[in-house]
């Protein structure tokens, strides 16, 4: 097996001056962000310095540092603080030094390793107890014992955090000769129970989510007394980080686009089934063969989770350049991956990172507060559609944020090479909101959808022929059941997406129409963030009070919005009430747009 040699770790030649904190976590940047490596056909990752080498068994000294949340950037951070709203516009100088570096392996977030590599990980001296606690774990994963007598092993192709892979071959049963790769997790590198379960966890969703063509193929798990071993598709092109940083960094648009519908295409699958990968970047991303049209694989499902359509997702998890902001908040699903493409996007256009800085922290900081820039070369002589595709996805509000389908069907990329328009569960989400809504708020709805543009209408059409096979103009329960059973696969049980659908059990004795399909399917939300929701909205509301709005009766008001006896209604809903004759007033007509619980209305007042 090949031994994976790190170089050692210099100081980054795009440093200034440092404050201390800085010193301390400068050792984040690594020092291929400096230069992109001279040949094009470097070995995968031997270039790189990964911050915890297996063969030498060096400890980063990243650990010692660890942080458990990002609370404390953010109380310190001036940005943070009220009246720092000049920060929150765009970003701020301080964290750029230009021309911004190139970008290399980007580290996960330190406090993903300490938790999943345990306390002894981020601290330099193990403390008493914890070799036995690493001892006492179940390491038993119910796996064949049979790898050496399927397999025989070949030399070493890559190397991360949790295990390295090598080539192997079949020796015998169907895949008899078949090349393939296999990635080892050593089972003394699982010192916590979350790491023992991550393992577990990866491999059941690998198992799952068969028949991508944009997955490295799963095949078998084995393991033994000190190993893992996860068989899957060998790809010999390697990482798409490679590519990039062979290409000097930028991409034409067309390349780009050839890059990002098949990530999208995979991603917006792994939600459909209910998974989100959550460490979506250019090194997860492999290429089958050298072949310069070669098919995009994606890898590495080591921090992947199910998610529930109604559920949030609260730990920090990822590499810190790609990392959403919800995340860092702890409350997110599945449009944190989409972000991370929003960023992958960016890369790929204009060859930088859209959030960068030295440090962890830094890093953190720009994402939750700086806006990237768009103002420089190359984006003033890029397409207005491509700046708008990566805008939408790097919305810092993930229900303003588009899903990966809707991205597919975004105008920058819709027309290019066949793409097709997946299934998006984003449009259950949304019917079961509007399925429970009073008929004050479906008029609402119904008369903002009237106010749809084209662009808005392709998405919804591409969904509605999804769910309408027998083009009779109109779905029922049933359609969507059929709909989705076509795309299942075993993920989807995990992730109880078909206890989900149940609640739209009141479609069950009717059908909807492609209108109402509009008005329960459209997001306020995300046409919200557009240039022109005012218009929209003021649209939609001269057509909600020429069809829809009569004088209103407050109790069915609050019903809607859920406040209780107790709260003085006549009070809270002065706004919402037009003086001259007692109906919906523009204000209410927007706030009933977005179905605003009791809860935010009372903390708005
Ligand atoms: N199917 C594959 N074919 C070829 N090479 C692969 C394959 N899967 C993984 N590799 C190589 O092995 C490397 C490590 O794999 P992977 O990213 O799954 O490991 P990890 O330990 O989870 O890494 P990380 O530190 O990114 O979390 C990849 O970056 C890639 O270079
Ligand atoms: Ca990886
Ligand atoms: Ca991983």
């Amino acid at each position: 097996m090949g031994v994976c040699v790190s170089k050692p770790s210099q100081r980054n030649p795009y440093a200034g001056k440092q404050t201390e904190e800085e010193d301390h976590e400068n050792r984040y940047e690594d020092s291929s962000s400096s230069q992109i490596p001279k040949s094009p056909h470097s070995p995968i990752t031997n270039n790189y310095h990964r911050e915890d080498d297996v063969t030498t068994g060096k400890k980063s000294p990243l650990f010692p540092f660890y942080s458990p949340s990002p609370a404390h950037f953010l109380k310190n951070s001036p940005a943070s603080t009220p009246g720092g709203s000049k920060s929150a516009s765009s970003t701020p100088r301080r964290f750029f030094r230009r021309p911004l570096p190139p970008p290399s392996p980007a580290k996960h977030i330190k406090a993903v390793l300490a938790r999943r590599q345990g306390r002894k990980a981020a601290k330099a001296i193990p403390e008493e107890g914890e070799e036995e606690e690493s001892r006492d774990l179940d390491k038993r994963f119910g796996f064949s014992k049979e790898f050496t007598s399927r397999l025989e092993v070949g030399e070493e192709i890559g190397r991360g955090h949790f295990g390295f892979t090598c080539s192997a071959r079949f020796k015998k049963g169907e895949r008899k000769g078949q090349q393939v790769a296999v990635k080892v997790i050593p089972k003394a590198k699982m010192t916590t129970a979350i790491a023992v379960e991550d393992v577990r966890r990866e491999v059941k969703i690998l198992r799952a989510l068969a028949g991508h063509n944009n997955l490295a193929q799963f095949y078998d798990a084995f393991e033994d007394q000190d190993n893992v071993y996860i068989v899957m598709e060998l790809c010999e092109g390697g990482e798409l980080l490679d590519r990039i940083l062979s290409r000097g960094g930028k991409y034409s648009e067309d390349d780009a686009k050839a890059v990002i519908t098949q990530i999208l295409n995979v991603v917006a699958f792994c939600h459909l089934q209910g998974v989100v990968h959550r460490d979506l970047k250019p090194e997860n991303f492999l290429y089958v063969s050298k072949d310069e049209n070669a098919e995009l694989k994606a890898i590495d499902f080591g921090l992947s989770d199910f998610v529930k359509p109604d559920e949030r997702l609260n730990d920090i998890v990822g590499s810190a350049y790609y990392v959403a902001p919800e995340v860092l908040h702890r409350s997110y699903s599945t449009e944190a991956d989409v972000w991370s493409i929003g960023v992958i996007a960016y890369i790929l256009l204009c060859g930088s990172r859209p959030f960068w800085a030295r440090t962890e922290s830094g890093i953190f900081r720009a994402v939750l507060k700086a806006d990237p820039s768009f103002d420089e070369p190359p984006w003033p002589s890029l397409s207005s559609e491509a700046k708008d595709f990566v805008k939408r996805m790097l919305n810092k509000d993930p229900r303003k944020r588009i899903s990966a389908a809707q991205a597919l069907s975004h105008p920058w990329i819709r027309n290019f090479n066949n793409v097709k328009v997946p299934l998006d569960i984003l449009i259950f989400k949304l019917m079961k909101a509007y399925m429970r809504s009073s008929s004050l708020r479906k008029a609402s709805l119904r008369a903002l959808s009237k106010t749809l543009t084209a662009d808005e209408l392709y998405y919804l059409r591409e969904q509605f022929a999804l769910l309408e096979p027998s083009k009779n103009g109109s779905i029922t329960l049933e359609n969507i059941k059929m709909a989705l059973m076509k795309h299942a696969t075993d993920a989807m049980k995990e992730s109880h997406i078909s206890d989900f659908i149940a609640s739209l059990n009141p479609l069950q004795y009717r059908r909807m129409g492609f209108e109402e399909f509009c008005a329960a399917a459209l997001s306020v939300h995300q046409l919200e963030a557009l240039d022109r929701w005012e218009q929209h909205a003021r649209c939609a509301y001269e057509i909600f009070d020429k069809d829809g709005n009569r004088a209103i009766v407050i109790e069915e008001l609050a019903s809607e919005l859920g406040l209780g006896p107790s709260i003085p209604l006549h009070v809270v809903l002065v706004d919402w009430i037009r003086h001259t004759d007692g109906k919906l007033s523009f204000l209410g007509f927007v706030k009933l747009l977005h179905g605003v619980s009791g809860r935010t209305l009372s903390k708005v007042q």
